[in-house]
């Protein structure tokens, strides 16, 4: 390519940039008109409800559906979520809190779904944000709830017992896991490898093939394990991409999770009902008396009606020895006329029934 072309291509990226930048501060003086409709439609005592979740999941699957490349789906997304949630900040900066310390999983999924314009606040464990959220200290809390290969987060389960919380999104992330050293560290005397027990699980028959004499040390979480390697010479952490950057440690191996397609789904949540989008998912808790076919009548209305039951999961009640409570989700949303037949036919059968959130499915 010559250096003429090159100019002129570079005159055109100025010119789209200039149009682009335009746009982008047309549509968040849009945004900040909302924000005074909002206000302005307020009844007596109504407080505003600025973040929208419904709409955020319409914006998005809009792009999804209207982009025509080069860039991919997701990646214009990605683009699109950053200004979006960019728009909300001018109309009320929102505050997050999410299982910390800074670098863990939960933070890159919180960005993944709040964008980077909300100020997030790392907490040292779950319970932790649930209370955050409970004392209303930030607006929404970002919790695990299940991977792929380790299967469910029972301390979030067991918060949902104990909390009164709505459900207000859910987010998917791969889970890529890496082999950090830091500057100091000698590669060939690794003696010890950090994380937390769910990435030394995750990794296990790659650590077996790799490291079978070094000892695996459990620590709170995967930041952490970054953390300490930065200082030592003889020890490497098993973590994720913002671990490594924050930590600035280097990969001695990359995504050495033993199942390629190893994911963890989080919770967004909050005290804010959110309404149907035509693409829903709803969380409940039931408890059913301890009798024969319980569980099959609870299941019965979900089949009987096509509902498509998407996990469920078993805890002890903590009310009772012996007794239990079952988290279920399933496609639909509860103001749906189907859903709410079959969640009242559920209710008569039931001891106790809790619908914990209908949100959006996951777009990204
Ligand atoms: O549509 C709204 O209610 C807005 O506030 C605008 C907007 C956006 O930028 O598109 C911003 C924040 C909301 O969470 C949803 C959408």
């Amino acid at each position: 390519m010559s250096e003429q072309e090159l100019k002129a291509l570079r005159v055109r990226i100025d010119a789209l940039d200039t149009k682009v930048l335009e746009l982008i501060s047309e549509r968040a003086r849009c945004a900040q008109e909302v924000a005074r409709v909002k206000m302005a439609s307020l009844a007596e005592g109504e407080v505003p409800v600025f973040y929208r979740p419904e709409r955020e999941a319409q914006v998005l699957k809009r792009v999804m559906e209207r982009n025509q490349g080069p860039l991919g789906n997701e990646e214009m997304a990605r683009l699109f979520r950053e200004i979006m949630s960019s728009c909300l900040a001018l109309e009320q900066p929102l505050k997050v809190a999410y299982l910390g310390p800074e670098g863990t999983f939960t933070q890159a999924a919180a960005m993944k779904h709040f964008g980077h314009a909300v100020i997030s606040k790392p907490m040292a464990a779950i319970d932790e944000v649930f209370r955050e959220v409970a004392a209303g200290a930030v607006n929404f809390g970002v919790v695990p709830v299940e991977n792929s290969t380790e299967g469910a987060v029972n301390h979030t389960l067991d918060s949902f017992l104990e909390h009164d919380m709505v459900i207000c999104g859910e987010v998917e992330l791969r889970i890529h896991h890496h082999l950090l050293v830091g500057e100091n560290t000698k590669t060939d005397s690794i003696s010890r490898i950090y994380s937390h027990a769910q990435s030394l699980a995750q990794c296990r028959k790659w650590l077996d093939a790799h490291y079978p004499n070094v000892e695996r040390v459990a620590v709170s979480s995967n930041a952490e394990a970054a953390k300490r390697v930065k200082g030592e010479w003889n020890s490497a952490a098993i973590a994720g991409d913002m671990a490594a950057s924050l930590y600035g440690l280097t990969r001695l191996a990359e995504k050495i999770e033993d199942r390629p397609d190893n994911s963890t789904r989080f919770l967004m949540i909050g005290n804010q009902e959110v309404p149907p989008t035509g693409d829903d998912k709803t969380s409940i808790i039931v408890s059913m008396s301890n009798k024969p076919g319980a569980l099959h009548e609870l299941l019965v209305p979900f089949h009987d009606n096509g509902i498509d039951l998407t996990r469920i999961e078993t805890r002890p009640s903590r009310s009772g020895k012996w007794t239990y409570v079952f988290f279920i989700d399933f496609v639909g949303h509860h103001r749906d006329p189907l859903i709410k037949g079959v969640l009242e036919k559920i209710s008569q059968e039931a001891v106790a029934l809790k619908v914990l959130g209908s949100y959006p499915k996951a777009v990204l």
